[in-house]
């Protein structure tokens, strides 16, 4: 199996706080794992260390084979938290400009996006079901419209990991099921690793391939 996060009796701690202990994990290509726990026990901590937002105090961590400390290939890291929805009302970008942004790395800033790349932004939206909304004003759709075109937004980098930290909070059980659902397709028809954090267990243990439970710093 394809390792493509490791953590080695890695342990973190706010101040004096610590909040993970020893901990030793293997995530593998293909997962679609959810980290469960109560509040505050440390999910989105754990979260930010995998992708380097924060650093252990003690023990190692690699990513996609890389110690993070030296990993540099960002793109083909995606993420998506519940604050990515913060576009007002009257911020005026569509949806197709949005995702388009996540290409500056590819065409530039300031060129205009090729043919081939808006035939990619076209097909990710098509793939989160949000093809026909791509002229609309980001700021006039639902939370959870919203949350699917972030999907995309990563998804047009080919990401090999999509990491999610509360993505649905806020989003009716409609909206929940349709970006679930979502998941789902992505983690079985592009064998995309996904890991998201929720404290919400009962749809969370429905829909993963497994749980990882923090209790006690573990
Ligand atoms: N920047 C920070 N400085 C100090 N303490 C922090 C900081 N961020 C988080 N904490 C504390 O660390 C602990 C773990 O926080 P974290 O956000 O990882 O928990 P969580 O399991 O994701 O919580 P929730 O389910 O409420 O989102 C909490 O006790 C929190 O108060």
């Amino acid at each position: 199996m394809d390792k493509v996060i490791k953590f080695n009796d890695v342990s973190f701690g706010y101040e004096d706080k610590v909040i993970l202990d020893n901990i030793n994990l293997n995530i593998n290509k293909g997962d679609y794992i959810g980290i469960i726990g109560q509040n505050g026990v440390g999910k989105s901590t754990l979260l930010k260390l995998m992708i380097n937002k924060l650093k252990p105090v003690k023990g190692s961590i690699d990513l996609l084979n890389k110690n993070i400390n030296n990993f540099d290939e960002w793109n083909k890291i995606g993420y998506v938290d519940q604050k990515s929805n913060s576009f007002s009302s009257s911020f005026p970008i569509t949806v197709e400009e949005v995702v388009s942004l996540s290409l500056v790395s590819k065409v530039g800033l300031f060129k205009r996006v090729s043919k081939k790349y808006k035939k990619e932004v076209d097909e990710v939206l098509k793939l989160v079901g949000m093809y026909e909304y791509k002229d609309r004003l980001i700021g006039s759709l639902s939370g959870g419209q919203q949350q699917k075109v972030f999907i995309a937004r990563e998804l047009v980098k080919s990401p090999e990991i999509l990491f999610l930290d509360e993505p649905t909070v806020g989003i009716d059980v409609n909206g929940q099921k349709e970006f679930y659902k979502i998941l789902k397709e992505l983690n079985e028809k592009l064998n995309l690793t996904i890991i998201i954090v929720s404290h919400d267990l009962f749809i969370v243990k429905e829909e993963v391939k497994k749980l990882a439970l923090i209790k006690n710093k573990k």
